[in-house]
Parts: C-alpha cells; sequence; structure tokens
C-alpha cells in the first residue's frame, strides 16, 4: 500500500500548549480520509504542518515518500488544500476566478472546464460568483485547489456554514473525487455522522493526539453493540441486568443504557430480558440494539486512553 501522508511522532507545542504530540499519521493513497476531532484537537495544526505552513518541533513528514522538510517545492506541487473560507472575486465568474489561478500556474485553458466538472459547476461557471450560494463557492474554492491535478487535496471542515443541501453536495462529491480526479482526498470534520458517510479511513484526534486510525468498517467493528430500553420503571430493569453482569446507566428519561463493554452480552440476551420484564409486569415501549456509530466509537476510544470524554460534544 502506497503512502500518501505519513507523519512519524510529528509534534507541535505552542508555549506550554501541546497542540499536536508525537503523531504518527499514515493515509493511504486514494483514499478518503475523515480527520476527527472536537474543535480545538488538533486538527488544524496537523494540516498547516502538513502544508509546510508551520514548523514541527520534532518529528517528520512524508508526502507520496518525499521529506517535507528537503523537498519543499516538491511536495508542495503534489498538494491542493481548501482549508478556510475561500475567497472569490464577485464580480467575476467562476471561470474568470479560476483562469486567474490557472495562469499563475502555467496550466493549459481546458484545465478550466475540467476542474468544473469535477466540482459539478460547469453550469455555472459563466456566471458571477457575487449569485453563487455559499455551497457554490465553497465547490470553486475546490476546483481551483484541484488546479493542476495534485496528488493529494487537504480540506479542512469543508461543510461549516453550508445548508442542508450544499452539505449533501459537498458530502457526495467528496466521496467521488478519488475516482473522478484521482487524488487521495484528506478531509477534516468534527461532524461524525457525515464523515461516516464518505470516508473509507478515519483518524481520530484528542487532545493533541491521534487516538485511533484505521479503515472506517474496521474502526466500527472495534465498538460493541449498542443496547438500550425504555421502560415504566427502570430501577427492576436496571437490578435484572446486573443479575446478569450487565451493567447499565438510566439515563434522563427513563432510558436504560446498557455499557459500552456489556453491549454484545446484553444483545444476545434480549430476548431473555424481554422475557424477565414481561414477568414482573413492566411495559416495554422500546428496546433498541444497533451497531455502533462513529459518534459511539469516538467515546469508548476518548475513554479507554484515559482522556476527559467532557468538553464539546462533537456534532453526531
Ligand atoms: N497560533 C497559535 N497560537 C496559540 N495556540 C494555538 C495556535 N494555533 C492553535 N492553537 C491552540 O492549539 C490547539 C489546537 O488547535 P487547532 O486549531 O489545531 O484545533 P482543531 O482541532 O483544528 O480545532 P478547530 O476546528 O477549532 O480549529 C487549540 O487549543 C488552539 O487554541
Amino acid at each position: 500500500m502506497n503512502i500518501a501522508i505519513q507523519t512519524q511522532g510529528l509534534s507541535r507545542a505552542f508555549g506550554a500548549h501541546r497542540a499536536v504530540e508525537a503523531v504518527d499519521l499514515n493515509v493511504p493513497e486514494a483514499s478518503v480520509y475523515g480527520f476527527l476531532g472536537r474543535n480545538g484537537a488538533g486538527k488544524t495544526t496537523l494540516i498547516r504542518l502538513i502544508l509546510g505552513l508551520l514548523r514541527p518541533d520534532r518529528g517528520r513528514i512524508r508526502i507520496f515518500g518525499l521529506d517535507l522538510a528537503a523537498h519543499r517545492v516538491d511536495t508542495a506541487r503534489s498538494i491542493g488544500a481548501l482549508v478556510e473560507t475561500p475567497s472569490h472575486y464577485d464580480h467575476l465568474t467562476g471561470r474568470q476566478n479560476l483562469d486567474i489561478t490557472r495562469r499563475l500556474l502555467g496550466l493549459d485553458a481546458a484545465e478550466t472546464d475540467h476542474v468544473l466538472e469535477l466540482v459539478d459547476l460547469r453550469h455555472a461557471g459563466g456566471r458571477r460568483v457575487g449569485g453563487y450560494s455559499l455551497g457554490m463557492r465553497q465547490r470553486l474554492g475546490l476546483a481551483r485547489a484541484l488546479l493542476g491535478s495534485p496528488r493529494l487535496l487537504v480540506v479542512d471542515e469543508p461543510t461549516n456554514g453550508l445548508d442542508p443541501e450544499g452539505i449533501l453536495a459537498m458530502r457526495a462529491l467528496l466521496a467521488r473525487l478519488p475516482e473522478r480526479s484521482g487524488a487521495t482526498v484528506f478531509v477534516s470534520s468534527h461532524i461524525l455522522s457525515e464523515v461516516e458517510q464518505f470516508a473509507t479511513h478515519v483518524g481520530l484526534m484528542h487532545a493533541g493526539r491521534l487516538l485511533l486510525e484505521a479503515p472506517l468498517d474496521a474502526a466500527k467493528a472495534r465498538g460493541d453493540m449498542i443496547v438500550s430500553f425504555r421502560v415504566d420503571r427502570p430501577e427492576p430493569l436496571v437490578a435484572i441486568l446486573a443479575s446478569s453482569g450487565i451493567a447499565a446507566l438510566v439515563e434522563e428519561g427513563g432510558t436504560v443504557r446498557v455499557a459500552p463493554a456489556a453491549g454484545r452480552k446484553a444483545a444476545t440476551a434480549v430476548p431473555w430480558i424481554n422475557a424477565q420484564l414481561v414477568e414482573r409486569g413492566i411495559a416495554v415501549n422500546a428496546i433498541e440494539v444497533r451497531e455502533p456509530s462513529l459518534e459511539d466509537i469516538f467515546h469508548a476510544t476518548v475513554a479507554t486512553a484515559g482522556c476527559s470524554a467532557g468538553g464539546p460534544r462533537l456534532a453526531a
């Protein structure tokens, strides 16, 4: 397997604050890599390190096998990036905006149409950008990042501020990009349910550390089943579960949630638990048994790593 981005022991502090600490990242070529973490986890700092916008305190970065520190120009050529809300000239058309960068890069005129096509904006290329929606502006930024056919596309929080329609379009676009453009796509996000829909691989940052890195399926397979019950009297249910060695918590609203570590055991015991409840005359309003989501995996991973699971929650 070829690796598009590899970091070894990558660290960067701001004063006493360790924003990125000993990160070993391996982003496979042709993947759509979802780089996840809460606000402040260190994602943007790591992206700035990868783009050569910030120097590491320690560690190495290789882009397609080339050491970033020793090959700044060559590595920069292989990366396209969309890291902030892109700025465009509103009075120019989408095509004219792209043409400015295209000329600077010394690329053929056909390249503009090619990247407009890649981001589904060919039809709007002749319209003034002032009339574009936020989602279209973001896609135009992506088109600009794709000029020159970079082998790696780095995108920081691409759906921030977009409306639901813009979010759907961006998601679909990111999922298709490796096939359409041949680029490896590295996307940071704090919205786990979103990344779950387009990523092939995930990396999970928390407090500057990479806690988990895996293909999406493998990451999800790490988690236990999620089992919860809604009953009219939670306490007897908790006792029934405890008698089988299944720990559970009563949440607000009376839902009884089985502890993550006991999920599989509880899932297989559901018919027995249900029979016990019926026998005791406890009304069962709902039983939920489901595969863990990325959000569940995140919380379990943070808890296992001994980090605080508090702070702002990731959006599910
Ligand atoms: N230039 C800087 N000077 C001081 N502290 C910084 C600087 N850049 C980032 N930090 C701090 O480093 C930590 C990681 O920030 P970073 O922006 O990398 O996180 P993030 O995961 O990208 O979150 P967000 O989505 O909010 O940007 C934060 O606590 C932030 O305040």
